[in-house]
């Protein structure tokens, strides 16, 4: 079984909801089961910022599934929770991202891990820390810890 971190966000409707609904579909699947949660943060909007605010929180899963299966799986769980509009950066009833996939490194036209902003966002990295500290960034070579401490001291990060 792989060990992979997820990164939920949303900014539309009932959004402790939304996140929860996420997380038990995805317990839902077969291929999935939830390992560990972290708690859920209130965050400004980051990138597009004319926008609500979200919360987000990450989770630890162990799957069967490749990555691109797993992409999938999310897909399919974003539209089932009515995810029309595709707006880039723009408001969500539900978005989960893949960070890590054990330490692979792939980059896919539809699918580069670990995820390309995780490094820059404290909206991931603090939840992320939470339950995966001593996780190493298998690009930069850190742990998800000090890429935290590092944003934090200046947003120079890597
Ligand atoms: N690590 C990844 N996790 C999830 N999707 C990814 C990843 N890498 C690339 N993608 C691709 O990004 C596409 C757009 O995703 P999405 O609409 O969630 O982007 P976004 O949320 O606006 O921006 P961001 O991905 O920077 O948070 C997805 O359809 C997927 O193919
Ligand atoms: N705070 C915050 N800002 C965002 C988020 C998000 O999940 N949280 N997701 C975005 C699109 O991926 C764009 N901006």
């Amino acid at each position: 079984m792989a060990v992979v971190y997820l990164g939920l966000g949303s900014n539309i409707g009932k959004r402790s909801d939304n996140l929860e609904m996420a997380i038990q579909k995805l317990d839902e699947q077969p291929e999935v089961e939830v390992v560990k949660r972290s708690s859920i943060i209130e965050t400004l909007p980051y990138g597009k910022t004319d926008q609500p605010d979200f919360l987000n929180m990450c989770l630890m899963i162990k799957t069967r599934v490749s990555p691109l299966e797993l992409l999938e799986l999310i897909h399919i769980i974003e539209h089932d929770m009515g995810r029309v509009r595709e707006e880039v950066w723009g408001p969500r009833t539900i978005d989960i991202d893949i960070l890590l996939y054990e330490d692979l490194e792939l980059e896919l036209d539809e699918l580069t891990i670990p995820h390309v902003e995780l490094h820059k966002r404290d909206f991931v990295l603090n939840p992320l820390s939470e339950i995966a500290a001593d996780v190493v960034h298998p690009t930069f070579g850190k742990t998800i810890g000090t890429l935290k401490k590092e944003l934090e001291a200046g947003g120079h990060n890597v």
